[in-house]
């Protein structure tokens, strides 16, 4: 997939898929890393030759295979997004394939989720989590891009369309509203306002238009990189800037305050909710009066749907059924707490990066994970999978599961998959994006970057919560959050940028800012900042 995600127009770059539609294994990246290094092309053979190749005899889960692989009956599957760089990068890509002597296939622009979901279905044409699709019994024909949609939409509008027999009135601390079909919530609640962030979401978005408008949503897709005035590609738009900022995109300014709006990123795998200022915005943390419901909100919605469903089945249908959510050190205390204390759910912190929390993930039966800037999905098992087909005739509960197994993307995270899944939830239980943000009441926090002469420097512990160097850091952090009543904060190097991050949060923002910045300072006297102290 050629896209450089949620970064500028200008910048591009790749991710790989794997045969199974996962993301490119973790031992392949030093690799990887070597070859987009190779500045001579007698320097790429060699990489290829000796490192790739060489690599290639291990499959993704680390197993040796020593039979030789038939190149000629591998495909290669290659998309793109909106970038005016696409076209001369994927002939390069594609130039490159063939040269290996495997075939292409090109899937144009479309997802990164897109892309994954087609690998995924290119190589198991009867995976269950795909049953809806029209896909060729045999491979290496690269099943249609209207599979994707056949799937998602397909299960959304199943069950936007059954009967709401398994209403969870009651079910909730937010059970404020007791109707639950769409006619008979608010208007205002049907025009959800999509930010396309100038990216390809929008072309990929559009086929939703009329799906969705056949049961009562109208999608207003703005930001949609077309027109005279068409914005660049997340340029003051986007679910990053979004999240970030805690800013509604340009192009925005004439949607009404309390609205129901989302964000997705340049390749859409990531989505956040927000509303401009005015009603149903009190909870909500940041220095703004928008609200903002992240990933972490997101995780929380589709977590207590999931439960309640859960809670429906056969205590036996359940036997050995492992339930996980997953966070980073980013996700809000209190969304941690309403996972602990109120759902009594298990929790586990991984470092940023989403393939850290899709691995911890995999390895439950249902693993809710995302990233609190809106990336994430939930994975069902094979083993789950199997026990709620066979129960799904008999229990409605499991029927709907099992829909849910497939409207949701069980790749990657896949912001149309999410948005889908948010409204469907929002329907079912009759919830205004108010309710919403009442489950729990975010701990107000802050973000703040810096720059050190190395940040290679400052390595950490314990899911990037802790500093081990440089010696004495962490003591002075921890030293700076024991004066913040319920103060908590980390400092950890960012993985894709030259800085490092520093995250706090407490009581109130100005204790918040407070903590960031005192940490800020600490990390700047003791790791060698550069440029103005914070
Ligand atoms: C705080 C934050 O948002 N970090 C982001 C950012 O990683 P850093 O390592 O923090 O630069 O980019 C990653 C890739 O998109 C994303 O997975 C992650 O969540
Ligand atoms: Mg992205």
């Amino acid at each position: 997939m050629i896209t450089a995600s949620h970064n500028p127009v200008e910048d591009n770059g790749v991710k790989m898929v794997e045969p199974d539609g996962g993301m490119l294994p973790q031992a392949f990246e030093p690799i990887a890393t070597e070859l987009a290094n190779c500045t001579l092309d007698a320097e790429v053979a060699s990489v290829l030759r000796d490192r790739v190749m060489a690599a290639n005899a291990v499959s993704a889960h680390g197993a040796h295979t020593t039979a030789p692989v038939d190149r000629s009956a591998l495909t290669v599957l290659v998309g793109h997004d909106t970038r005016p760089s696409a076209p001369a990068l994927v002939a390069a890509a594609l130039a490159g394939v063939r040269a290996l002597g495997v075939h292409t296939h090109l899937c144009g622009c479309v997802t990164t989720p897109q892309l994954h979901f087609l690998v995924h279905l290119a190589n198991n044409p009867r995976s269950s989590s795909t049953a809806t699709a029209t896909a060729p019994a045999t491979g290496p024909v690269t099943p249609p891009l209207q599979a994707y949609y056949d799937t998602i939409v397909g299960a959304f509008l199943t069950l936007m369309q059954q009967q709401p027999q398994l209403q969870q009135a009651g079910s909730s601390a937010a059970s404020g509203s007791s109707s639950s079909s769409s006619s008979s919530t608010a208007a205002a609640a049907d025009v959800v306002y999509v930010d396309c962030a100038n990216g390809v979401g929008a072309a990929q978005l559009q086929p939703l238009v009329p799906a969705l408008a056949g049961v009562g949503i109208t999608l207003a897709l703005r930001n949609t990189g077309s027109g005279a005035a068409a914005g660049l590609l997340n340029s003051k738009c986007g679910a990053d800037y979004v999240q970030k900022e805690r800013l509604p995109p340009s192009d925005f300014a004439d949607v009404p305050a309390g609205a129901r709006c989302c964000s997705v990123d340049g390749d859409a795998d990531r989505l956040v909710y927000f509303s401009p200022a005015g009603s149903s915005t009190s909870g909500s943390s940041g220095s703004s009066s928008m609200g903002l419901w992240d990933g972490d909100k997101v995780a929380m919605l589709a977590a207590v749907f999931i439960r309640d469903l859960m809670s429906k089945l056969p205590a036996e249908l359940l036997e050995g059924v492992q339930v996980c959510c997953v966070q980073t050190a980013y996700a809000n205390g209190a969304s941690t707490a309403y996972l602990r204390d109120v759902l009594k759910l298990p929790v586990v912190c991984t470092p940023t990066g989403v393939k850290y929390l899709h691995e911890a993930a995999h390895g439950a039966d249902l693993g809710v994970y995302f990233e609190s800037n809106g990336h994430g999905t939930v994975l069902f098992s094979t083993k789950l999978r199997e026990r709620l087909t066979a129960a799904a005739g008999s229990h409605p509960a499991a029927a709907e599961l099992l829909l849910l197994s497939r409207l949701i993307n069980q790749t990657v995270g896949d912001a149309i998959s999410g948005l889908l899944l948010v409204e469907l939830i929002l329907r079912r239980k009759g919830w205004s994006l108010a309710q919403w943000q009442a489950l729990y009441m975010d701990l107000p926090s802050r973000q703040l970057k810096l720059k050190v002469a190395d940040r290679g420097s400052i390595t950490t512990a314990d899911a990037e919560r802790v500093c081990v160097t440089p010696a004495g850091l962490q003591e002075a952090i921890n030293a700076i959050v024991a004066k913040v009543p319920q103060g908590r904060a980390f400092a950890r190097p960012s993985g894709t940028e030259d800085a490092v991050r520093v995250y706090a949060e407490a009581t109130t923002q100005e204790a918040a800012d407070g903590l960031a910045r005192e940490v800020a300072r600490v990390v700047y006297d003791m790791a060698g900042g550069v440029g103005p102290r914070p």
